[in-house]
């Protein structure tokens, strides 16, 4: 179980956390850390009748005061970072430094809001009409219901929640049933950094914990304006159309199938950090991770020899412990995904390096691998399905555009690069006819994107997009206005409607 004081600062009072029929346990050696009562459809319900009434007068707020609870939140994450990003590692198995930089993130996009919350820009359009105006505006939208994954278990609900804040929105979190704790944690320092406004109404933020019928209630109901969900391909199929169907609004972000192009002239020590950082980073359990490598024939073996010797020599292990590279999966139903992966490319006639358990005596009770390389034989072209471990596809390619074709040639959309120091390659991989994803680099792998570029990706990933650039007008209501300072009332496009008398 959590220890009694170890994150009391975090608002976690661990004796108060055994009672529940929710087991949350650690991925790094499968322990208990607590059990949470998890929430009803009554107790949901009433949550969201208070985000509506927190929404109602939230939106009064003017947007620089609410940038103040941003600036403020983020205030206390630098305060809390290290004891975040400890639970955060505790919770979801993530090394040490890369539970960090998930805090950082959140510090991140807060600093972004903050700077968002003075400006929310809208337009003076030029009318056709003598005496008339057209303005567009933005306004608050209502509830947001954020539903999060287990792998970025707080900064993907920071990424919506700051941008959704000082749009004047209110928040419903539905976390992960694997990480409930880390939505706690965040939720009560974003209670301490509203202590003292008193323009914050109560209820403004609320976590939901529980599975995947909370989700679908936030779904179903007509007063949560927008449905933020982060998740599977599988998940987006069940809750999208639930969305569709009351004409709500959905942010999708889904799975990934990320490709990596090695072309002749790339710089193959680049292209090797980048691989294995895609590949095995959070045990492979990133949506951005690298799935797919396709490398010309010309590097193919030097590179490919360069990978087997970096992946055997991987620290795998306690997520903790300072060198570890490699913490655990998230759970056996994971590692049984993974093996019935390898399984199949095996018997395809694959050859396999790696993908066994590890660390099995030391710790039963989780799930830790050797990081997979798999070197497909020429039949076998590319792989369609996200298998979220540490595996890697190795494909060989002549071609550029043959190599681009199959990495556009499945269903996700979402992550894409290209090692290359060919300009025209480069520029052909960035074009309309290159990738198809929503995030495409050149000499950078597939993983770790800044806040400051709209995230997100194409097709099966879900089409949404969080974080930076212009991400916020998905959290507004847009409205264009016209207005008439004439004494007359020209119609537009010259309609002429004279009503006799
Ligand atoms: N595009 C992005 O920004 C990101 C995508 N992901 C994707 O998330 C997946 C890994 O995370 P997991 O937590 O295993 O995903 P998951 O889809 O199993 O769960 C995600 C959330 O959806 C809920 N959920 C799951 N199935 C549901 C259903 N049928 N109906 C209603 N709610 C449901 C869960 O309770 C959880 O809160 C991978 O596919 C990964 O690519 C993860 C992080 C970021
Ligand atoms: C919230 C974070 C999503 C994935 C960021 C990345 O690894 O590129």
């Amino acid at each position: 179980m959590l220890s009694n004081a170890r994150f009391l600062p975090l608002g976690l009072d661990a004796p108060r956390l055994r009672e529940g029929a929710l087991a949350v346990h650690s991925p790094i050696d499968g322990s208990l850390l607590a059990r949470l009562a998890p929430q009803d459809g009554a107790t949901t319900d009433a949550a969201i009748a208070r985000s509506v009434a927190a929404f109602e007068a939230w939106r009064r707020v003017p947007a620089p005061r609410r940038g103040e609870l941003v600036r403020r939140f983020a205030q206390a994450l630098r305060e809390h970072k290290a004891l975040l990003a400890e639970l955060v590692t505790l919770e979801c198995g993530k090394i040490r430094s890369e539970g960090e930089g998930e805090v950082q993130e959140m510090i991140d996009i807060c600093d972004f809001a903050v700077g968002l919350s003075r400006q929310l820009h809208g337009l003076t359009i030029a009318s056709e009409r003598p005496g008339h105006a057209l303005r567009e505006s933005w306004h608050p939208l209502g509830p947001v219901a954020i539903v999060t994954a287990f792998n970025f278990p707080v900064a993907v609900w920071a990424w919506n929640a700051a941008i959704a804040l000082v749009c004047g929105d209110s928040l419903l979190w539905k976390p992960s049933e694997r990480t409930p704790l880390c939505a706690l944690a965040c939720q009560r320092l974003l209670e301490q950094a509203a202590a003292g406004m008193e323009e914050v109404p109560r209820g403004l933020s609320a976590v939901i914990v529980g599975g995947a019928e909370r989700a679908v209630q936030l779904a179903d109901d007509r007063r949560v304006a927008l449905l933020s969900a982060t998740g599977s391909c599988a998940m987006g199929r069940a809750l999208a159309p639930r969305v569709a169907q009351r004409l709500g609004r959905s942010l999708l972000e889904l799975g990934g199938n990320n490709a990596v192009i090695v072309a002749p002239s790339a710089d193959l020590e680049l292209a090797l950090r980048a691989i294995v950082f895609g590949a095995v980073g959070t045990a492979g359990q990133r949506c951005t991770g690298t799935r797919r490598l396709f490398v010309h024939a010309a590097v193919r073996e030097q590179l490919l020899e360069r990978l087997r010797a970096v992946f055997a020599g991987l620290v795998v292990g306690d997520p903790r412990a300072a060198d570890t590279l490699v913490g655990p999966l998230i759970g056996g139903e994971a590692f049984t995904r993974m093996q019935a992966a390898l399984a199949a490319a095996r018997a395809a006639g694959a050859r396999i390096d790696g993908g066994e358990r590890v660390l099995a005596e030391r710790f039963p009770a989780a799930w830790y691998v050797r990081p997979a390389l798999v070197e497909h034989p020429p039949s076998v072209t590319n792989s369609m399905e996200e298998v979220f471990a540490p595996l890697l596809n190795c494909f060989e390619y002549a071609e550029l555009e043959d190599a681009i074709a199959r990495q556009n040639a499945v269903p996700q959309g979402l992550s894409s690069a290209i090692f290359t120091t060919d300009l025209r390659e480069a520029e052909r991989f960035l074009s309309t006819t290159g990738s198809d994803c929503g995030i495409a680099n050149v000499n950078a792998g597939t993983s770790g994107a800044e806040i400051g570029g709209a995230f997100g990706g194409e097709k099966d990933s879900g089409g949404g997009r969080e974080a930076g650039a212009d991400a916020w007008r998905a959290y507004m209501r847009r409205m264009t206005a016209t207005i008439n300072y004439s004494d007359a009332l020209p119609l537009a496009q010259g309609v002429r409607f004279e009503p006799a008398g």
